[in-house]
């Protein structure tokens, strides 16, 4: 078996004309395990939700290759068999750096990922005002991963992203994302798509190549949902905000009332072991106890129905 099941898998599905991946962004270990849970059989590391939870701060470019590749390591293991796609940003510097990011998130287990062509100073895609690198620098950046991962002999997914249409245009977003492709990119991503017709004309005109649609919603892109992504012909869709953005409301709104009432007043299903089952209790008292451990033979629930 590859010591990368995600990435084999996540190549396999790119492979079959029908294949088609739907991975809801997730950005610690929680939101990891209830998509798990929910069913997504890939899942999205969001670059943007990690620089929100592991770091406080904005997506503008202040995560590093080692806060990255940790909090994409967690995600990965928490179900090797799942495809993990994950934000990569720049590669983190010159061609030495994109090498060192694509064999280190290889080994992490991480299944595909994606690279821009935005200057180091980066910031999300739907924010304004982006910078970009010429097409030759981003070009090196694509080869470099590209040549990394064919040196490790490893499925990984080079996802090449350009931010060009918000300054320069769709022309010119194509031309970057052909060469990514001559450089040998797997997957395009056409970041900030504004308009149905774009995304449709996009995949068209890089067809047979396979595209991403990044859905992130209230941005420059309409809302379409992988059904329609679907029929349009893409064959990733991520929603980076599938999680932190109901998190955050209930965060906010459960803080609200417990700075109003005193007392959270959570719902009666979530005890302790409930949060800890999401979080694989069970699974680790079975391993316990497998291997011989006696720790949780009395359980850990408090009343035994
Ligand atoms: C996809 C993305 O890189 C991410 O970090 O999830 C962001 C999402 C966002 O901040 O809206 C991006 O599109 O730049």
């Amino acid at each position: 078996m590859s010591l990368n099941q995600g990435a084999t898998k996540l190549r396999r599905a790119l492979e079959d004309p029908n294949g088609f991946v739907v991975a809801p962004g997730v950005y610690d270990g929680l939101s990891a395990r209830l998509a798990l849970a929910a069913g997504f059989d890939a899942l999205y590391m969001t670059g943007a939700g990690t620089a929100a939870s592991v770091h406080g701060q904005a997506d503008l470019g202040i995560c590093t290759l080692n806060d990255m590749r940790n909090n994409a390591e967690m995600l990965a293991n928490l179900s090797p068999s799942t495809p993990l796609i994950a934000d990569a940003d720049t590669g983190y510097g010159g061609p030495i750096m994109v090498a060192r990011t694509t064999e280190q998130y290889a080994r992490s287990g991480v299944a595909g990922f994606h690279i821009e062509d935005q200057v180091q100073t980066k910031r999300c895609g739907h924010l304004s005002g982006k910078l970009l690198v010429d097409t030759t620098t981003y070009t090196t950046r694509i080869r470099a991963a590209v040549q990394a991962r064919q040196r490790l002999g490893s499925d990984i997914v080079i996802i090449a992203r350009t931010d060009a249409l918000q300054g320069q245009g769709y022309e010119e977003s194509l031309a970057r994302l052909r060469a990514a492709r001559d450089a040998g990119a797997d997957v395009g991503f056409l970041e900030g798509i504004s308009s149905r017709e774009e995304a449709k004309q996009a995949v068209q005109d890089l067809a047979p190549w396979p595209l991403l649609l990044n859905m992130v919603e209230h941005g420059s892109t309409p809302s379409i949902t992988a059904a329609e992504a679907r029929e349009m012909g893409f064959r990733i869709i991520i929603y980076p905000f599938a999680t932190i953005g109901p998190a955050l409301v209930a965060m906010r709104e459960g803080l609200e009332k417990l700075k109003r009432d005193g007392i959270p007043g959570l719902d009666k299903e979530i005890t302790p072991q409930m949060l800890f089952r999401v979080c694989g209790l069970d699974e680790s008292v079975k391993l316990d106890a497998d291997a011989g451990g006696v720790a949780f033979d009395g359980g850990v629930d408090l009343r035994k129905t």
